[in-house]
């Protein structure tokens, strides 16, 4: 249900399962969903499916726990695949199972034997939840367009796992205080040019949103609008990413593939995360940025392509320089139009905006009848730090209108988080600091816990005390959802 320029793709179905009489069983969904599919493809062994997530696009993954190995695995082939519908079947179910599935990455959890009917359901349900929302009407000024919180399915051909484009919306950025009013300013201003722009700001603070506006707003909005997030590719697939490849160029490189910077010839290419490039990869991107020239990898041509960069950082820019981790001369080559995103502490009169839209957005979205908020709800809302930003917002509204009902939130269907100002994300990070610090002075080496257990345990009671919420758990570690995808992605490496 991809939708291409206002037109529907058929989803494209991959089930893997190494039994192929059960494979080919699940595939036959297909004739039960509301959408339109193309041959489901079928896998009866893992590195042949893990191969095609990386390289073909995917909108529905049916995957069997124990083909994979357990539930542990599956987060390598939901890295692969970041927009499918990932739905996790076992013949060995139980509610911590399916807890763990949906922690790795499904979306849902089927025991087996399972009915045709159960499966189409739940795969229905996942694609409504990823339909682009219709604009209810025109109405407030600085209203927007509802933002899908998921993304879109079914890409364009060539576009990469990594790699979402968009081409609808105008500005979307929900904000009336004097900070965003100067922002929707300088957005105006900064659009007509060619030259970068450089956005900082906290993780959630909307700077995925700010890129997609200078680009809504420039005379490229009828080209694309490519987006990589350089903190969610692994290191090694960055390159190839951006520049693409030719058939040969490495092992399972089987076609020619253009990358990011070819896809948005004519358009925008939006480099997310870019602090997380390693300085390699960063002299090419600024040769790309001088020349405009690249070669794919494993090629002999040099291509040329026009396609303006917008880049996104929540690091210091500076403190990355003197550190050595960032080239000064790629700083100053993408820092010509600078904006940055204030915290959304920073600028209170939009929290309760915010709220609001999303409320409508979620409200509709769930078929609930919320219209507001209670005095106190309001109160609460508005004096909450949001150390996550408007993510943090997003996500707190969203889980108050799954979880309940009724024509107004009142202050007791506030998360606990936000309720009680003890329990602020910040002491909870404090407790498990205090139980190292407890630790007694000199151990014998080798009883002292690696940086990156301490790392990983912190990270995972985070996630624990948020469900499993990565966007949540990373806003109170203060930190991006990406860094825990990509620590996540280290430690299953750790255990292979
Ligand atoms: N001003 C805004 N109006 C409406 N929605 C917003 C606004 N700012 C952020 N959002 C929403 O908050 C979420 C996070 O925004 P976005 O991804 O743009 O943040 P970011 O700064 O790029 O985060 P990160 O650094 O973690 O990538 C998105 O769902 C986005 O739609």
């Amino acid at each position: 249900m991809g939708s291409n320029e206002g037109k529907e793709l058929p989803v494209i179905v991959r089930v893997l399962d190494a039994t192929a009489s059960e494979a080919a069983r699940t595939s036959a969904v297909c004739a039960k969903l509301s959408h339109a599919c193309t041959d489901p493809i079928l896998y009866t062994e893992s590195s042949s499916c893990l191969q095609d997530l990386a390289d073909k696009t995917t909108d529905i993954l049916i995957i069997d726990l124990e083909t994979i190995g357990g539930d542990e695995a599956l987060e390598a082939y939901a890295v692969r695949c970041p927009k499918a519908v990932i739905i996790a079947v076992s013949a060995k179910g139980s509610v911590s199972r399916a807890v763990s599935a949906m922690r790795a990455g499904a979306h849902d959890f089927l025991t087996k034997p399972f009915s045709l009917d159960a499966l189409a359901s739940k795969i229905s349900f996942q694609l409504k939840q990823r339909r682009p929302v219709q604009p209810v009407a025109p109405a407030a000024p600085q209203s927007v367009q509802p933002v899908v919180s998921m993304p879109e399915l079914s890409a364009p051909p060539l576009r990469a796992a990594h790699i979402r484009t968009e081409s609808s919306g105008t500005n979307r950025l929900v904000g009336t205080s004097a900070q965003m009013r100067d922002i929707h300013d300088q957005i105006g201003r900064m659009a007509p040019s060619q030259a970068p722009v450089f956005i900082t700001g906290e993780s959630g603070t909307g700077k995925e949103l700010c890129a997609a506006a200078v680009h809504e707003l420039s005379e490229r909005r009828s080209n694309r609008f490519v987006t990589l997030n350089c903190a969610a590719i692994p290191r090694d697939l960055i390159e190839s990413e951006i520049f693409g490849y030719v058939r040969g160029a490495f092992t399972g490189a089987a076609d020619n593939r253009a990358g990011a910077a070819e896809q948005a010839d004519g358009g925008t290419l939006f480099l997310d995360e870019i602090g997380e490039m390693d300085l390699l990869l960063q002299s090419k991107l600024l040769r790309f940025l001088q020349t405009g020239t690249f070669q794919r990898l494993g090629d002999t041509h040099t291509r040329k392509v026009d396609a303006r960069i917008i880049c996104a950082t929540n690091r210091n820019p500076v403190q990355e320089i003197s550190a050595g981790r960032f080239r000064e001369d790629l700083y100053y080559r993408l820092h010509v139009l600078p904006i940055h995103m204030p915290p959304l502490r920073e600028r209170r009169d939009d929290i309760l905006p915010l709220a609001e839209t999303f409320l409508e957005r979620y409200s509709a979205e769930e078929r609930r009848g919320f219209r507001g908020f209670d005095a106190d709800a309001e109160a609460r809302i508005i004096s909450y730090p949001w150390p996550g930003n408007v993510r943090q917002l997003e996500n707190t509204i969203r889980q108050i209108v799954v979880m309940n009902d009724g024509a107004a939130v009142t202050y007791d269907m506030l998360p606990l988080i936000i309720r009680d100002q003890s329990s602020r994300p910040g002491t909870l990070i404090d407790l498990s600091r205090e139980r190292s610090r407890v630790a007694p002075p000199s151990r014998p080496f080798g009883t002292i816990e690696p940086l990156w257990a301490q790392e990983r345990r912190i990270i995972e009671d985070a996630l624990d005390a948020f469900d499993g919420n990565i966007a949540m758990a990373a806003a109170a570690l203060e930190i991006s959802p990406s860094t825990i995808y990509r620590k996540r992605q280290s430690w299953t490496a750790r255990s292979m």
